[in-house]
């Protein structure tokens, strides 16, 4: 088996308990599960309290609600494991969205994820996080109107320029450990998907962090009762190995990002001209081998020290999100003025929209 070419991304889907979608509809047609109701009027989330008593048809939405009608689909710009994501226009305002379809086939893992995505995604504004608008429930499909990041993710990127240079990648992450230090300490939730496709940029040189389909709020300690859908690329050590990880685990995943952006290619490669031998390769790697780092001779100190200060397989010798907004990494690069509008716009945009 050995010389086989390396997994690009390497995804787990696991066996998922189906639940009949009707289970979760009720005779209105709203998606309901526990305490969210999804309509075609929009989103409420009621408290336990209150989720069994009979169902208010007095959906509260802050503006006028969009619905399926309102909007004009352009093209797909992206898919995922849970649907896909199309750009679209407000027919009648002409802006531009990123409408996130998610069916319902309604595995229970899948259902769970959205429900997930939904209340996150909900309670969540920050600069560096992408805004979810509204949402809807439209003929077995719920859709998240997301703001739309027209220079596409950090994976589209580097698939372009191949590496990125320090200051930039300062730059960059520090606008991703701003969102990070919000939803770790505002929100107290851990991303648990930090990589380069969720991680989106936009034409004014903003980076923020996108899915929250495998997040969670950390409640007291995580242990590894979650079932994952996903790439485990990214996935820190604690978590492959099935220890209980906090926070952390996030900061892990953001070194290994901003280390591949640097190197041009995912950090972990198998012994020379050998490919990995499996899926279960990679995560014995991440688990026993040392973790990766910036090779010291083409890179400065600061940055070395700041990736080993993301990569350490210990939790607890990582860096929190701000501890690291304050590293001399991200401060030598502060007072430059640096924009990364300028290496944006020297890209070509995932798609060419006039708005
Ligand atoms: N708000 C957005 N603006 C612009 N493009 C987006 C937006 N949201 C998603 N995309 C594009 O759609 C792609 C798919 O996004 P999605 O979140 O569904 O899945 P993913 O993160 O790529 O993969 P997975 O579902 O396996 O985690 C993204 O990689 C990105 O290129």
């Amino acid at each position: 088996m050995r010389g086989k070419k390396p997994h690009k991304e390497l995804k787990l889907s696991v066996p998922a308990q189906e639940t009949p979608v009707d289970k979760f509809l009720t005779a209105s047609g709203t998606f309901k599960d526990g305490e969210l109701r999804l309509n075609q009027r929009g989103l409420q989330l009621i408290s336990e309290e209150t989720a069994d008593e009979p169902q208010s048809t007095n959906l509260k939405v802050e503006d006028v609600q969009l619905s399926m009608d309102d909007l004009e689909m352009i093209q797909v710009i992206g898919k995922g494991s849970g649907g896909i994501v199309q750009l679209v226009r407000h027919k009648w305002v002409g802006t531009l969205y990123a409408l996130k379809g998610i069916q319902m086939n309604i595995q229970e893992a899948v259902r769970k994820q959205i429900v997930q995505e939904l209340k996150i995604n909900q309670a969540t504004q920050n600069a560096h996080i992408v805004l979810c608008h509204q949402s809807f429930y439209h003929n077995g499909v719920i859709y998240l109107v997301l703001e739309y990041m027209d220079r596409g993710s950090l994976a589209d990127i580097i698939k372009q320029v191949k590496t990125i240079l320090e200051p930039y990648l300062a730059v960059l992450c520090k606008q991703v450990l701003e969102g990070l230090l919000y939803l770790h300490h505002e929100r107290h939730v851990i991303h648990r998907d930090i990589k380069p496709s969720n991680l989106l940029v936009n034409r004014k040189g903003e980076v923020k962090i996108t899915d929250f389909g495998v997040s969670a709020v950390l409640a007291s300690s995580m242990g590894q009762r979650d079932t994952f859908v996903g790439t485990y690329n990214y996935m820190a050590p604690e978590r492959i190995s099935g220890s209980s990880y906090d926070y952390k685990s996030d900061i892990w995943s953001l070194g290994l990002v901003i280390l591949e952006c640097a190197i041009g290619r995912f950090p972990y490669i198998p012994s020379e001209g050998e490919g990995w031998l499996s899926f279960y390769e990679l995560l014995e790697a991440i688990v026993d081998q040392p973790p990766p780092s910036a090779p010291a001779d083409q890179f400065s100190p600061e940055f070395c020290a700041f990736i080993s200060s993301c990569i350490q397989k210990d939790p607890a010798e990582r860096m929190s999100a701000s501890e690291l907004l304050n590293h001399p990494f991200i401060k030598k690069f502060e007072d430059k003025d640096l924009d990364l509008r300028i290496l944006v716009e020297s890209l070509e945009p995932p798609m060419n929209i006039s708005e």
